[in-house]
C-alpha cells in the first residue's frame, strides 16, 4: 500500500474520535466521515507502522444511520465529528465507548444507557473561535483537524445560534476598524480568538477578545461598537502575549460591564466570569447533577466536600439536601464566584475555599471534619494519585465521580477499588451531542460501610 493509492474498504467500527475503522493488508485504516457498515473507495493519505489514514473518494454502500450534513467541514474539522450519524446511534456509540474501555481492563460492570441531551444542536453556551487572516481578510472559523489552518465558518452547529450571530457581528466590527488577526508564524497582528458566552436564562452575552497586545489601534471604537450590539453585558480583553497553543492569557482587562454574566442551572443562578469553568450544555447540566444527587442518596445529616468545585455549581445544587458543603477549587476567580453564588441563591450551608483539594481535604480531616460524601468533577486528565490518597484518607462513605473523560475515569476507578471502594455501574450522560465526547457518573461506595 502506498500514499494516494485508492483502495476499497469496508468500515467495521468507529474509533473513539469518530473515525471509521477498516482493515487492509494487515493495517488498521482510519477513515474520516465513514460509518460502520459502509463500503467506500478511499484515498490513502498517511501511512504509519501499524495504521494509516484515508479519506472517502466515493461511497459504494451507505449506512442507514447516516445523516445528511449540510456543511462537510463540521465533520472534517472535528468540530462536530459525529454530525453525520443519527442522534440515537450517537448515544449507542457513547455507551459502547465506555463498555469497550471497561472490557480493556477486564472490569465487569454495568453501563446504563446514555442520557440524551434535551437539545442535540445549538446547545453550547460558549464558543471559542480562532481568528486568522485568510486571503488578506480577517476570518473566524475552525482549525482543520491536527493543524492550525483556519477553515472560515459562521455556522458552528453545536453553538447557540445567538452566539454564532454575535461571532459574525464582532468579526464585521473588527473588519470595519481594520484590526488585524493574529499571525501565528510571524507572531504579530492582534486578535487570536473570540470567546463568547451567552446566558440561556436571560440572553446576556460576554464577549472576550483574546489579543496579542493589551491594546491596539481603534480599540475604543471597537469596544463601543461591540457594546452597542444587542444584549452585550460585558466586553473583556484577554492578553495572551505568548507563543503558545493555550487559548487564554492570564491577564484580563474589563472594557465594558462588570466582567460577568448570570446563567441558571435548574432553579439556581450563577455568576460566571470569563476564566471560570461552566458546563457548556445549560439544559443538560441540571439533569447530570440530579442524576448524580439521586445516585448519592444524600441525607439531611451529610457533610459533603465539593472537590474541584469551579463556581460552586455542584455543591450549591447539593446543599439543600445535606447539612453542610465545603467546596475547594484552585482558580481564585472561580472561588470568588462560588462565594457570590452561594449568597445569590440564599444558601448559607455551603462554604468555598481556594486551594488544592488534595491539600485542603487532609487539613480539614486533621481539624476533625467527618466527611460523608465527596463529589469530584476533574478536568479531562482525571485525578492524581495524591488526590485519590487524600480522598481515601478522608474516609467518606461515598464518592461521586463525574468525568468528561471515561478513559482517565476508569483508570482512577481501579485505584479507588484497590483502596477499598467499589461501584456497580457507570451512567453516561450526553453533554456534547454531535461530538464523540461523553460525560459519565459513577457512585463509589466504601466497602463494609452501611
Ligand atoms: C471540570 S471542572 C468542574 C467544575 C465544577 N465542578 C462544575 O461542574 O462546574 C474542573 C475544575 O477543577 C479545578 N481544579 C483542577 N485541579 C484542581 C485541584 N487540584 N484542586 C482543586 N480544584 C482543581 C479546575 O480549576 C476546574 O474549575
Amino acid at each position: 500500500m502506498e500514499k494516494n493509492q485508492i483502495v476499497e474498504l469496508e468500515i467495521t467500527d468507529l474509533s473513539y474520535e469518530a473515525m471509521g475503522v477498516a482493515h487492509y493488508e494487515g493495517l488498521t485504516i482510519f477513515v474520516n466521515n465513514a460509518l460502520p457498515g459502509e463500503i467506500v473507495q478511499a484515498k490513502i493519505l498517511k501511512i504509519k507502522k501499524n495504521f494509516a489514514f484515508a479519506k472517502v473518494e466515493k461511497f459504494l454502500q451507505k449506512s442507514s444511520d447516516r445523516m445528511d450534513v449540510p456543511l462537510r467541514q463540521w465533520v472534517q474539522t472535528g468540530l462536530a465529528a459525529l454530525a453525520h450519524m443519527k442522534y440515537e446511534r450517537q448515544l449507542e456509540f457513547k455507551k459502547k465507548q465506555v463498555v469497550n474501555l471497561l472490557e480493556k481492563v477486564h472490569l465487569n460492570k454495568k453501563v446504563n444507557d446514555c442520557l440524551a441531551s434535551p437539545e442535540s444542536t445549538a446547545y453550547r453556551n460558549k464558543a471559542q473561535v480562532p481568528v486568522r487572516m485568510v486571503n488578506g481578510q480577517l476570518e473566524v472559523g475552525f482549525f482543520r483537524k491536527h493543524s492550525h489552518d483556519l477553515v472560515p465558518m459562521t455556522d458552528f452547529l453545536t453553538t447557540d445560534k445567538k452566539i454564532d450571530a454575535a461571532v459574525v457581528a464582532v468579526r464585521d466590527i473588527l473588519r470595519k476598524f481594520n484590526v488585524p488577526a493574529y499571525d501565528e508564524i510571524k507572531h504579530n497582528g492582534e486578535v487570536r480568538y473570540l470567546e463568547i458566552r451567552r446566558s440561556k436564562a436571560n440572553g446576556q452575552l460576554m464577549i472576550v477578545l483574546v489579543c496579542l497586545h493589551k491594546s491596539f489601534n481603534n480599540l475604543d471604537a471597537v469596544v463601543q461598537a461591540i457594546k452597542s450590539l444587542d444584549n452585550v453585558a460585558c466586553v473583556i480583553l484577554n492578553h495572551n502575549p505568548h507563543k503558545t497553543n493555550v487559548i487564554l492569557g492570564e491577564k484580563e482587562y474589563i472594557l465594558a460591564g462588570n466582567g460577568e454574566i448570570v446563567d441558571k442551572i435548574g432553579d439556581l443562578s450563577f455568576k460566571i466570569s470569563s476564566q471560570s469553568f461552566f458546563q457548556i450544555n445549560s439544559l443538560q447540566t441540571p439533569r447530570l447533577y440530579n442524576l448524580a444527587i439521586q445516585k448519592a442518596q444524600l441525607t439531611a445529616d451529610d457533610v459533603v466536600i465539593d472537590a474541584y468545585s469551579g463556581i460552586g455549581t455542584i455543591g450549591l445544587s447539593v446543599a439543600k439536601h445535606v447539612k453542610k458543603v465545603l467546596g475547594v477549587e484552585i482558580v481564585r476567580d472561580a472561588v470568588k464566584d462560588a462565594k457570590k453564588n452561594a449568597i445569590l441563591n440564599g444558601i448559607n450551608n455551603a462554604e468555598y475555599f481556594e486551594g488544592k483539594a488534595e491539600e485542603l481535604m487532609p487539613q480539614w480531616a486533621n481539624e476533625g471534619l467527618k466527611t460523608d460524601v465527596i463529589f469530584v468533577d476533574p478536568p479531562r486528565k482525571g485525578l492524581t494519585d495524591t488526590f485519590i490518597k487524600a480522598a481515601v484518607a478522608t474516609s467518606p462513605k461515598k464518592i461521586v465521580y463525574i468525568s468528561c473523560n471515561p478513559a482517565t475515569m476508569i483508570r482512577d476507578l481501579q485505584v479507588f477499588q484497590a483502596a477499598g471502594y467499589d461501584f456497580d455501574c457507570i451512567d453516561p450522560v450526553d453533554m456534547f451531542p454531535q461530538t464523540p465526547h461523553v460525560e459519565t457518573i459513577v457512585l463509589l461506595s466504601k466497602l463494609g460501610s452501611k
